[in-house]
């Protein structure tokens, strides 16, 4: 089996900075290099051999493909060394720059201008992204060692295989991976160690086999039996066990089939769809650009790197090229545009054993199986900020049939990649995936650009280009006057298509909110077509939205309560409903703030936001898909398309300021028919806010709450209070650590002798001061740690519950739900139950008792309200809480001032009671 050269220079040395590692011969290379130029400071770390690596068994996701050089997500690069072939050999290179850290290029999007910031969103092209590897330095050349254990899992390894005339893919063995994990894979290519000799050969000697039967559709596949694809893909479907087309698919993929039915002038339609979030749209554009790739008799057959050889030549017309490039998809974000991708590449792969191979494919065999397996596979390139860009150069060189990009990214490589605009030009999809979004006032000032690309008749219609840049682009090249494929088509998808919905509600402006069906739901689509340049004159518009936007197995409900209370009301949720929750927050100072305090609550927290490096923010995201109970702390760069398994909860932590991203948040859960649980978390600053967001959404009736154990809300107050000074201890001690380095320095620099206790004579006082102060601190941070860690040891009691005396008055119902294991794992005293069934019962109590129900959990007030009648509320949001708005906070200052009339000898409600309610 081919050993991938990329994937080999991904593995991590966890021996980075150990001194250790640094030998004789490092040294020696690195003042040979160094000698040239100025001293260099010594690296972290500088591998001279691969023993000095330590390497890790690795399987690669069937997603990856064969001979991608995408990235992994679960492993990371060597500092300072690449992978190189030469001379048919695979061999380690330290960069030239091994010894610098990493340049940092900052980037900021024009698109920044706008609003991204106070959205919370930040586009694609905002972060800090870590700069290009140059090109390699000759002077050091390591090789694999001997026992390599990179492992593929079986599903990759036999396609490739089988591509070569050896084992055919087992339907059986793909899905076992695919159902199993990754685990499973790992134990079972256990012991299949690859040499440098295989991996270098590829694929032992071609073997006999039975040739791979089509599948049997109307057998296997019966309900996509009325939908025309190729067979292959029908495999690729079965195997992902997608046994039925969602609604969005069925219509996008049966247009053409029923326009040439009515014999229309254009059998192949463009398409404006829109349905909801988790419905299948990925795979509603997905399917046809796949089917038209792997029926079409292509260049990609007869030329697996067309696009590269192809870029020398100066072209009249782009569609007299042949290109290998047939779909282009933009995407709003990085991390959608690698999600799309990956789920177009991991149909692609599970194609393989049922494509055909052309003589000129076989050709390839002889000279590296690796190459026949690219030239059939059909080829996913992601293109996107914040990964290499050379390696994404070279990707497009070696031919790629679909393009999933971010316009920043996309369209710095098209200022460099002459290749890329004949490509552009010459393609048969243009995809605009999360449209709204991306036609959004400016929001993408390259998509503009990009699109024009994609016009007819750009020299004689068109009026120009954006900027000068493309100016320059266009005149090197002189591809400005190439016209763009007149058969292209265009998709247009979102879950959202309005204009109404992105009306930002935090704005001054006119008052009234008209529905998205009053505002005929569809004004955005204007903009597209003013945009974009449709072929078909009457695009198809395939609306399949709901009718309040939001997916209809979504259940909503909200917690009202103060500003400075959500921590604790966020807190209860969490430690009540354990399951994958994502956490929306406005703005990544909030984010900072939020996560250090669950980290110390032993929340298993995890940030995303747009001011965190790519990769960090992809191993986030891997983490959280990775754990059941993992709390995902987002800004709305996670709002769209994102596609995580078995989300269960959105919390809305502040409200979003335009119900498109309400609806597009609260779709992270509730995803492909399954129930998944919004919920608002609403300061009394926000009220306004909500009416107008649950108006423009058309939804006039009242959210129901979610019950709320009250009596345990002064416990989970006091273990915030406690992580917030230890969280305040922290950032102080940094600071003065800090502050203390730089002036030590600053003092050092001038040669001056610090002295902060005003004895000169000893030299080592300050030290002692700065010393003392610390541990004073440390000492001060433990102390309190230790106090927290005591509060998180205590079970969390209900009112009314004893862990001593279990059958006390007040305790009924506690030693059933031992004995039965019904109780809640972390609050003693309640019944274990899931968000979704207490909104069934909260809703069903409010439907019951009409509007003013309320199902909370009757207890004596606790002390946390104190804080709610002291603080200063605004008059009319005071107003509106009237009696039959049964809100927890109103709830909360009802049972206040039950609690402060009867302070002492009143009983509390039952425990477990709230449930029952
Ligand atoms: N025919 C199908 N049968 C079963 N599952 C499917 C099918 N098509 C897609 N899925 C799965 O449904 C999930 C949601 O799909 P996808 O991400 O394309 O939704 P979407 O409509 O694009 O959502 P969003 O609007 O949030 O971007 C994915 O996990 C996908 O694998």
């Amino acid at each position: 089996m081919p050993l991938n050269p990329h994937a080999a220079a991904r593995l991590r040395s966890k021996k980075r900075g150990a001194p250790s590692t640094r030998t004789a011969s490092s040294s020696a290379s690195a003042s040979a290099t160094g000698s040239k130029a100025q001293p260099k400071a010594q690296p972290r770390f500088r591998p001279t051999a691969t023993k000095d690596l330590q390497w890790k068994r690795l399987v690669l996701p069937a997603e990856i493909g064969f001979d991608d050089d995408g990235g992994l997500l679960e492993v990371d690069e060597v500092e300072g060394v690449d992978v190189v072939v030469e001379d048919g050999r695979a061999v380690f290179k330290i960069r030239e720059d091994a010894d610098q850290p990493p340049a940092k290029k900052s980037r900021k999007g024009k698109a920044r201008a706008n609003n991204a910031d106070e959205e919370g969103f930040v586009d694609v092209n905002d972060v800090e992204e870590e700069g290009d590897a140059p090109a390699f330095a000759d002077d050091e050349e390591l090789t694999f060692q001997d026992d390599e254990e990179l492992s593929f899992p079986d599903e990759v390894a036999q396609a490739a295989e089988t591509d070569a005339g050896a084992e055919p893919v087992e339907a059986e063995a793909v899905q076992e991976e695919a159902n199993e994990g990754k685990e499973k894979a790992k134990a079972k290519a256990k012991g299949k160690k690859r040499s440098r000799d295989e991996a270098e050969a590829g694929p032992s000697a071609p073997q006999e086999h039975a040739p791979v039967e089509p599948v049997d559709v109307q057998a296997k596949l019966p309900e996509w039996a009325h939908i025309p694809l190729p067979n292959p893909l029908y495999r690729a479907l079965a195997e992902l066990k997608f046994t039925k087309p969602t609604a969005i698919q069925e219509r996008a993929l049966l247009v053409d089939t029923v326009a040439s039915s009515e014999s229309s002038a254009s059998t192949e339609r463009d398409i404006v769809g829109i349905a909801q979030t988790g419905s299948g749209k990925t795979l509603a554009y997905g399917l046809p650009i796949l089917s038209h790739i792997l029926s079409s008799p292509t260049p990609r057959d007869s030329s697996p790197a067309s696009s590269a050889s192809a870029a020398d030549n100066d072209d009249e017309d782009a569609a007299a090229q042949p290109s290998r490039l047939s779909a282009l998809i933009l995407c709003p974000t990085r991390e959608l545009a690698l999600q799309v991708r990956a789920s177009l590449a991991s149909l692609a792969v599970r194609t393989l054993p049922l494509l055909p191979s052309t003589p000129e494919i076989a050709a390839f065999a002889d000279e590296d199986p690796r190459k026949r397996v690219r030239g059939k596979l059909v080829q996913v390139v992601a293109l996107t900020g914040g990964m290499s860009i050379e390696k994404q150069k070279r990707q497009l060189q070696k031919g790629a049939d679909i393009i999933v990009a971010t316009p920043g990214r996309l369209w710095d490589l098209i200022g460099d990649m002459d290749s890329l605009v004949r490509d552009i030009k010459g393609m048969k999809f243009l995809v605009i995936d999360e449209a709204d979004r991306m036609i959004e006032n400016g929001h993408f000032a390259e998509l503009d650009n990009i699109v024009r690309l994609t016009r007819r008749g750009t020299a004689q219609g068109d009026t120009g280009f954006v900027n000068d840049f493309q100016s320059a682009v266009t005149s090197r090249s002189n591809l400005g006057l190439v016209n763009a494929r007149r058969d292209m088509r265009t998709f247009v998808f979102s879950a959202t298509m309005s204009r109404e919905l992105q009306r930002n509600l935090k704005r001054k402006g006119p008052k009234r909110f008209v529905p998205q069906s009053e505002a005929g739901g569809m004004s955005s689509l204007d903009d597209l077509l003013d945009t974009l340049d449709f072929r078909d004159t009457d695009p198809e518009i395939i609306d399949l939205s709901p009718e309040h936007g939001l997916v209809e197995t979504l259940r909503e409900c909200k917690v009202e309560c103060l500003q400075n209370e959500k921590d604790i009301y966020l807190y209860h949720f969490l430690l009540r409903y354990p399951g994958r929750t994502i956490v929306f927050l406005a703005s990544i100072d909030g984010i900072r703030r939020l996560n250090p305090l669950l980290e110390l609550l032993k929340v298993n927290v995890i940030p995303l936001h747009s001011g965190m490096q790519q990769r960090q923010r992809l191993k986030a995201l891997d983490k959280f898909k990775s754990s059941s109970d993992a709390v995902l702390l987002a800004t709305d760069v996670a709002a769209r398309g994102l596609d995580i398994p078995a989300v269960s909860h959105v919390v809305h932590y502040q409200l979003p300021r335009a119900a498109d991203t309400y609806v597009h948040r609260s779709g992270r859960t509730a995803r492909a028919g399954t129930e998944g649980l919004a919920l608002q978390i609403v300061a009394p600053e926000e009220k306004k806010v909500q009416r107008m967001l649950m108006a423009s959404l058309g939804k006039n009736t009242e959210l129901p709450a979610l019950p709320i154990d009250f009596s345990i809300l002064d416990q989970l107050k006091k273990r915030i209070d406690l992580a917030k000074e230890i969280d305040v201890a922290h950032h102080r001690a940094t600071k003065a650590a800090h502050d203390d380095k730089w002036l030590r320095d600053a003092a050092e620099a001038m040669e001056i002798d610090l002295d902060d206790e005003g004895d000169n004579s000893d030299p080592d006082a300050p030290r002692l001061s700065s010393r003392k102060k610390r541990s004073q601190s440390s000492g001060q941070i433990r102390g309190l740690r230790a106090q927290l860690d005591a509060l998180l040891r205590k079970p969390l009691m209900v009112r009314g519950a004893s862990a001593r005396y279990l059958t006390a008055r007040g305790t009924v119902g506690l030693v059933d739900q031992l004995v039965g294991g019904t109780g809640h794992a972390k609050i003693f005293g309640i019944q274990a139950s899931t968000a979704l069934e207490d909104h069934a019962s909260a809703t069903k109590g409010k439907k019951d008792k009409g509007s003013a129900a309320t199902p909370v959990q009757a207890v004596e007030a606790p002390a946390l309200v104190a804080d709610a009648d002291d603080a200063d509320e605004p008059e009319e949001v005071a107003g509106e809480e009237t009696a039959g708005d049964a809100s927890a906070l109103a709830q909360l200052q009802q049972q206040k001032k039950k609690g402060k009339a009867k302070r002492k000898g009143t009983k509390g409600g039952k425990p477990g009671q709230d449930k029952a309610e």
